[in-house]
């Protein structure tokens, strides 16, 4: 999903997704969450929202970093915030250049109502990932809120100057 005016799409592995604009519920939850992370402004919101449904323990993401073009979080200190609902799963980080003695990964565990958020340099120095959890029932899923800075070419939003 995307703020009204950008019309850029995501690549999810191989899957691009159409976007589709905030419909009202989105802001409405977005009114809820978006203070408790610092941001009551509405124009300070983050521009688009990826979603995604784990039916069930055996649905994953494996380890990768949100490093899409649009949100050019490799470069630039960048802010990632995500809303968990539903059964908690784990959610695990690794540095791609570990300290001598550093622990490979670190897990926390996100349950119902959780917010987590990446922030800094997070996408060009670690990974992360969903596990697969053969013993969780239940479907979960993830809101996780971007900001779009580098529209697509195509994207109408690229001629507009607040975004
Ligand atoms: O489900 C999560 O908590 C993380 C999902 C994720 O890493 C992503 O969509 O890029
Ligand atoms: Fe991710």
């Amino acid at each position: 999903m995307v703020a009204q005016g950008c019309a850029c799409t995501y690549k999810y592995g191989r899957i691009e997704v159409e976007p589709q604009v905030y419909p009202p519920w989105m802001l409405q939850l977005m009114s809820q969450i978006m203070p408790l992370c610092g941001l009551p402004d509405q124009s300070t919101w983050p521009n688009s929202c990826n979603l995604n449904l784990y039916e069930d323990g055996g649905m994953s993401v494996g380890w990768h970093s949100d490093d899409e073009k649009v949100f050019q979080g490799k470069f630039n200190d960048i802010a990632i915030l995500s809303l968990s609902l539903g059964v908690k799963r784990k959610f695990e980080l690794r540095a791609n250049w570990p300290e001598e003695g550093e622990r490979p990964v670190r897990m926390i565990h996100l349950g119902d109502g959780d917010i987590c958020t990446m922030e800094g340099m997070v996408q060009k120095h670690y990974q992360h990932r969903v596990p697969k959890e053969g013993n969780v029932q239940g479907p979960r899923i993830n809101l996780t809120w971007r900001w779009v800075v580098l529209h697509n070419p195509q994207c109408p939003a690229k001629r507009m100057r607040r975004y």
